[in-house]
């Protein structure tokens, strides 16, 4: 099966995925007969395109986003052009956007529009408007996949959607931002300084460009509101989660939580009560009886509670670009091989 692939967003992510593709390129056609083609990549500054396929390798010479294009562009004696969104399947990886779901939001209407497959590791489209990028993939017969977006290597969607397919899911609870965590847990074993975990989380290419997103608990909302909708039936918006971050935490507070054998961590949780939907985000202290209390790092958690299998959880899947980038590889091949 030979597909062609758009990707938007030329950051961190998508250079790890476009590694991922050319070392991979073997194993895919041996074990997946899928030979993908990287057709267009798309920056803030314009987007290179050949049909032939971009080299892969001698793009990966340069840095990333426009200007490692660019660059490409020019040694390659091709123009930079406008965005243009033609091919099998498009892997959107742009900066997420809250308030509008742009520019995301535009490149996943015009894949889907052309019924292309849309491989989402940006949050901002899903989040501000889930229900018309759905119905538009339905009405194109085209597949809409986003587990980047719903903490990428710590697998959610798929745990919810394959192996609790049927079960009824009556809460979620998880550590779903590894630079939250991954702060947290320098403060706590390492006293380091908020702002030195800061960086260091930003300079392992983890934190959302605005750092807001995660300390104070954005991106932790924007998971918790796309797997609440998908498994708990409710139709959320971001402004109906109370969020607190861990932007006001001191080394004291930690302190406080070790001194009574706890860790404070950020937690997200969507419960339904008597069929009401509650959903949060905000630092708790967890007993070492949690099944959270040893997600450590920037390592991310997740336990859904069901009516017909009790509680299960899943910890690891470290916030990581290549991580990311190899989740947004499981959705795409998951959408054209598997199911
Ligand atoms: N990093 C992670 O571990 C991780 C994990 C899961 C999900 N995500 C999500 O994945 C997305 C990408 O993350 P990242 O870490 O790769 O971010 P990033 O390094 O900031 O990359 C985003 C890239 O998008 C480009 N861009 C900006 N405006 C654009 C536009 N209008 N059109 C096309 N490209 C544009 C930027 O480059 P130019 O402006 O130079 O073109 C930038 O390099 C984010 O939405 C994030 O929430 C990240
Ligand atoms: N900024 C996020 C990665 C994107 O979801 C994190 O730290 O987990």
């Amino acid at each position: 099966m030979k597909k062609d692939l758009i990707i938007s967003g030329y950051g961190n992510v998508a250079k790890e995925l476009v590694k991922l593709l050319s070392e991979k390129e073997e194993m895919l056609k041996n074990t997946y007969d899928l030979e993908i083609k990287v057709c267009g990549i798309i920056g803030s500054k314009g987007m290179i395109a050949q049909d032939e396929g971009i080299q892969l390798e001698a793009l990966l010479n340069y840095g990333n986003g426009s200007d490692a294009l660019l660059q490409y562009a020019v040694d390659m004696h091709i123009p930079l052009q406008q965005a243009n969104i033609n091919g099998d399947i498009l892997v959107e990886c742009s900066p997420t956007n809250i308030v509008n779901g742009e520019p995301g939001k535009t490149y996943i209407i015009d894949a889907l529009s052309q019924g292309m497959d849309v491989i989402a590791v940006s949050k901002g489209a899903l989040v501000t408007s889930f229900e018309e990028v759905m119905e538009l993939a339905n009405q194109h017969g085209a597949k809409l996949k986003y587990s980047g977006a719903t903490a990428a290597a710590l697998p959610t969607l798929d745990i919810g959607e394959y192996s609790l397919a049927g079960s009824t899911i009556t809460s979620i609870v998880g550590i779903l931002n590894g630079t939250s965590n991954y702060i947290l847990s320098s403060m706590a074993e390492e006293q380091l300084s908020f702002k030195q975990a800061l960086k260091n989380a930003q300079e392992k290419g983890i934190a959302e460009a605005n750092a807001d997103m995660d300390v104070k608990g954005f991106d932790s909302a924007c998971k918790i509101l796309l797997l609440a909708n998908r498994f708990l039936g409710t139709k959320l918006a971001l402004r109906d989660i109370k969020i607190s971050g861990i932007n006001e935490i001191a080394i004291e507070h930690l302190s406080v939580a070790q001194a009574e054998g706890k860790k404070l961590k950020l937690i997200a949780q969507a419960a339904l009560h008597e069929g009401k939907a509650i959903v949060q985000v905000k630092p708790i202290m967890l007993s070492k009886e949690h099944p959270l209390f040893h997600v450590d790092g920037t390592n991310k958690g997740i336990v859904f509670e069901t009516k017909e299998m009790g509680a299960i959880c899943v910890t690891g899947g470290a916030s990581h670009p290549r991580a990311a980038a190899a989740a947004a590889l499981k959705d795409l091949i998951n959408a054209v091989c598997l199911r």
